[in-house]
């Protein structure tokens, strides 16, 4: 089988006495989609923060296209293709909505070839930036303060920034969160796109169950910070192990809050 694009191998973090992600391996391959799933504090976004370089791992590794990146920075793996979009948290409140993603679109023009870099214009950066823009339905404010936007708009401002950077693999965590409900089918379909691209490795940390169930081709389960199930959705949402330890309930209200 080819070489995973991103694989993580024992991976571990402890804060203090708690381990809050537990020998997690496992490997992720282009053109997937992989649901994480678990209840609250299972150690999705520490898994997360783990694979994306916010936090460092107490033991295990993280691999990148079959190379060990688990000594470099949240920056550093960025720089190597893994995106990931943020809360919010990294967007320029006092630049405009294209300038934000206009810095996103150089930064990446500028990690490319010398060449690249050489052909490329602040007009062009600019036409690029307009087109993730595009994607994400936010064309319409480019010229609003992103500190002036709507949650939802910052939320797929977020998405149209990771989008410029053109990583290859896009790790979304709970991306229809805060969202109003008319927004919300702009980043699913968006993410059915990308999906649909074929070359891209997607790792979505979602709780509704139809929003899983729609997106994903695999889902993995952690249960207190260990892996306990990964499989197909039909059969993982199906199984024992699932109906217990993720739902934490009877297999009736397991199935109505698969529904939610
Ligand atoms: N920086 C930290 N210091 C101490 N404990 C932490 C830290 N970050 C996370 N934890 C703990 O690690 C566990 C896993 O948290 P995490 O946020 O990864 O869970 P989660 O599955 O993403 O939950 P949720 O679905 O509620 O977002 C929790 O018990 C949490 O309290």
């Amino acid at each position: 089988m080819a070489t995973p694009v991103l694989e993580t191998r024992d991976l571990t973090i402890r804060f203090g006495g708690h381990v809050a992600v537990d020998t997690v391996s496992c490997a992720f391959h282009a053109g997937t989609l992989t649901a994480i799933v678990g209840p609250n504090g299972a150690g999705k976004t520490t898994y997360f923060n783990l694979v994306s370089g916010q936090l460092s791992a107490t033991s295990g590794i993280v691999l990148l296209g079959g190379a060990d990146i688990t000594g470099l920075g949240a920056a550093g793996r960025t720089k190597r293709g893994i995106g990931r979009a943020f809360q919010i948290t990294n967007l320029f409140p006092n630049l405009s909505v294209v300038e934000n993603v206009r810095l996103a679109v150089q930064a990446k023009a500028r990690g490319a070839s010398g060449l690249f870099s050489r052909w490329s214009s602040h007009a062009d950066w600019i036409d690029k930036a307009e087109f993730y823009l595009a994607e994400v339905n936010l064309g319409g404010v480019r010229d609003t303060l992103a500190a002036a936007l709507p949650h939802g708009d910052k939320r797929k401002l977020e998405v149209a920034i990771m989008m410029a950077l053109e990583p290859d693999v896009f790790m979304f965590d709970e991306p229809t969160a805060g969202m109003s409900v008319d927004e919300v089918p702009v980043i699913l379909d968006l993410i059915h796109k990308l999906k649909a691209r074929g070359d891209k490795t997607i790792l979505l940390v979602e709780h509704k169950m139809d929003v899983v169930r729609s997106l994903a081709d695999r889902i993995v389960v952690l249960h207190n910070g260990r892996l306990v199930a990964d499989g197909e959705p039909a059969e993982v949402i199906a199984s024992p192990v699932v109906q217990e330890a993720y739902l934490g309930q009877a297999p009736k209200r397991a199935a109505e809050a698969s529904h939610g």
